[in-house]
């Protein structure tokens, strides 16, 4: 018995929400943007083999790939509960350049957890395996944030709560958006993005956050999508990685005037969303950022749908 998960790739922050919200994403076409993981039997206590478009990018060491922290942590929350991993044979499938603001590491992550806890009959629940996804988001970016792992995991618009023993909870969006995802091809690692933000930020800023935050929430809940739109503004993280982005002004700046209704970083960058209601300017935004924000060969364009579903079981084999 073998189980194969995908685990979709997800907009950090949605620009208005910093390391509160996040969405999962999946193109429109059908195909996968996502990393998979394969839990099988094995003939040692783990085993990692690496594969996909992206599998020379890993660290070369498997002990380094976050795949085995995830084996190890689960195996140390098993053990919590009287219980023992099985001897496994693990397969990442990475699909997700690292470094893109698609949360691929959370991809990963997601998916390796998901499948050892599928593997092993769902001891952990939901929300004991989505803290040890948090936990292993932490070790590689340097700060606890779930807004990566949350929605790759659980689907859809997630805001993170963090209150009451509860982690994420879902936000309704909008079901006739689309969201133009364009990856330049270039790498900004999270841990770097996250050090050139301020430690203090000033009082209007704050207020501005707030409102920002706030009124997103609110026109989600009472479906103002014009309002929402218009909410979707940052302040605390894209005044600062703007520069770490090349093309990214003008980039927006077409997207706006082509049509989108609002665009912004995903994640800590160097992808760039916008968010479109109609599929003809979303394609036409997409070909205008193939030509002109696409840096190199690594970089791509998806319009893309929410993933409702978040992680899911494809099968046995990959
Ligand atoms: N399976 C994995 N997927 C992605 N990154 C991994 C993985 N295993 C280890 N890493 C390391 O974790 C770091 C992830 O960098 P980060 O900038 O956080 O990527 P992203 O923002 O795309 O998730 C890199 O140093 C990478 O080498
Ligand atoms: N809230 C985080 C999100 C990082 O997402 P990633 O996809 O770039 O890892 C941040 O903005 O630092």
């Amino acid at each position: 018995m073998s189980v194969v998960v995908y685990a979709p790739a997800s907009i950090g922050n949605v620009s208005v929400g910093f390391d509160v919200l996040g969405a999962a994403v999946s193109p429109v076409d059908g195909s996968l943007l996502g990393d998979r993981v394969k839990v099988a039997a094995g003939d040692q206590p783990f085993s990692l083999a690496c594969v996909g478009n992206f599998v020379a990018k890993l660290p070369q060491v498997a002990e380094e790939n976050i795949v085995y922290r995830c084996w190890q942590v689960y195996g140390r929350e098993l053990d919590k509960k009287g219980l023992q991993l099985k001897p496994v044979a693990m397969t990442l499938e990475k699909n997700m350049p690292i470094g893109s603001g698609l949360g691929s590491s959370a991809c990963s992550v997601v998916a390796a957890l998901d499948a050892l806890n599928r593997y092993h009959d769902m001891p952990l629940d939901e929300t004991e395996l989505l803290a040890l996804m948090g936990e292993m988001e932490a070790e590689i970016s340097g700060s606890l944030h779930y807004d990566n792992v949350a929605p790759c995991y659980l689907g859809g618009l997630q805001f993170m709560v963090e209150e009451l023993g509860i982690i994420s909870q879902s936000v309704p969006c909008f079901d006739d958006w689309y969201w133009v995802m364009a990856y330049p091809g270039i790498k900004v690692p999270t841990a770097e993005a996250r050090a050139i933000l301020p430690s203090q930020y000033r009082r209007q800023d704050i207020i501005a956050h707030g409102r920002y935050l706030g009124g997103f929430i609110h026109a989600c809940h009472s479906q103002q999508p014009e309002l929402a739109a218009t909410m979707i503004k940052d302040v605390v993280a894209e005044p600062y990685r703007e520069r770490l982005l090349p093309g990214f002004a003008e980039a927006r700046q077409y997207a706006l005037e082509a049509g989108a209704l609002a665009s912004g970083i995903s994640g800590s960058g160097p992808t760039m969303f916008s968010v479109c209601n109609d599929i003809e300017v979303a394609k036409r935004i997409a070909r205008w950022l193939e030509e002109h924000y696409v840096q190199n060969e690594d970089g791509f364009v998806h319009v893309c749908r929410l993933d409702e579903q978040g992680s899911k079981v494809t099968g046995s084999e990959l």
